[in-house]
């Protein structure tokens, strides 16, 4: 990422500050930024949260989704050493010691049950502690290695925040929270395999069975476009069950439309600038859909 500042003069961060920077990378700051904005958009959508409730919950979803990304570190190390986008990472690049970086994560899975046990309540606490398991113990550990079909059964571990705002607000989970989870659910697939397309080489190299390297980009892309599709059968649901009017229906069709018409592009063109727009606009549409679930529930 870097590369310019490599060959020149390198920008070496020093002391604390350096500390900081590669335990922060270890919680995956940028992943968490869309966790929490479907957490917190849930939470709009289920009631009126106090502004409390609101950070604490951020604060429990945080340190649980960070743990479980520190833990995804400190266990996949091996193959992140020899990928290029992968390499410098805190415990590969030999920063943080393995054993402190699993420290940490299950340090930080712990912090959040007890925080979020003792100030919102037990389900939103074992939900979030269900995605750092699904997340760490499902995907990581056991399908990431093992099957083409990781992320789609994995990726139900980042569904789980808006389960966990909605339990934080209402103290249970009702259909349209449901529904919710599996937007996100059948969101994880076309955006990850639209990436992978792209880093399809060096999953190969470390033998990661991800789609385009076991089945093909032809595969890939054929998938990217079915799953779109569901996808946007998907978002209608809630608005069919009644959970969501007039301005859910219209952002949802826009941007299904937006995403299905992004997969046909991909699977017609073949090239790698449709893949990475598609990535790119993925991460746009479910911030968008999310967002237009709260503009819709409070005007
Ligand atoms: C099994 C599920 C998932 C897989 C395998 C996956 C994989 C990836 C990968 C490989 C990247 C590339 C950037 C990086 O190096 O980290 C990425 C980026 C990203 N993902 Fe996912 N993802 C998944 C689920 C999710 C979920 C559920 C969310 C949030 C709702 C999410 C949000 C993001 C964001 C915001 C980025 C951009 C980060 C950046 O700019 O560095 N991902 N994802
Ligand atoms: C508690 C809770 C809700 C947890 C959320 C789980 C979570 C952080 C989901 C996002 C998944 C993610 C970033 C996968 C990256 O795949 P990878 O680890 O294979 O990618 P990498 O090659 O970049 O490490």
């Amino acid at each position: 990422m870097e590369a310019s500042t490599v060959t020149t003069a390198p920008v070496i961060r020093t002391g604390a500050r350096q500390v900081f920077a590669d335990y922060l990378d270890l919680t995956k700051p940028k992943v968490q930024s869309l966790l929490l904005l479907t957490t917190v958009t849930t939470m709009l959508v289920a009631g009126t949260p106090s502004v409390g409730l609101i950070l604490l919950t951020c604060l429990g979803g945080y340190l649980s989704a960070g743990g479980a990304g520190a833990v995804n570190h400190w266990y996949d190390r091996d193959i992140d050493l020899q990928m290029a986008r992968t390499a410098d990472r805190p415990v590969p690049s030999g920063r943080v010691s393995p054993r402190a970086a699993l420290t940490f994560g299950i340090g930080l899975a712990i912090a959040s049950f007890v925080l979020m046990s003792l100030t919102i309540n037990v389900l939103a606490a074992s939900l979030s502690f269900s995605g750092f398991v699904g997340y760490v113990g499902v995907y990581t550990m056991w399908l990431k290695r093992r099957t083409v079909q990781n992320i789609v059964i994995g990726g139900a571990a980042g569904a789980v925040p808006p389960l966990v705002g909605w339990a934080a607000v209402t103290g249970s989970v009702s259909w349209i929270a449901v529904y919710l989870f599996a937007i996100v659910f059948f969101w994880t697939p076309p955006h990850f395999w639209a990436l992978s397309i792209l880093m399809k080489d060096e999953y190969a190299k470390v033998g990661v069975p991800m789609l385009p390297v076991v089945r093909g980009e032809q595969e890939t892309r054929r998938q990217i476009l079915l799953y779109s599709v569901l996808l946007y059968a998907v978002t209608q649901l809630p608005y069919c069950a009644g959970g969501f009017g007039t301005i859910y229906l219209v952002a949802s069709l826009g941007l299904g439309l937006a995403f299905i018409g992004g997969a046909v592009k991909l699977y017609r063109d073949a090239d790698r600038a449709a893949a990475l727009k598609l990535y790119l606009f993925s991460l746009a549409y479910l911030a968008a859909l999310f967002v237009s679930m709260v503009a819709d529930a409070k005007l």
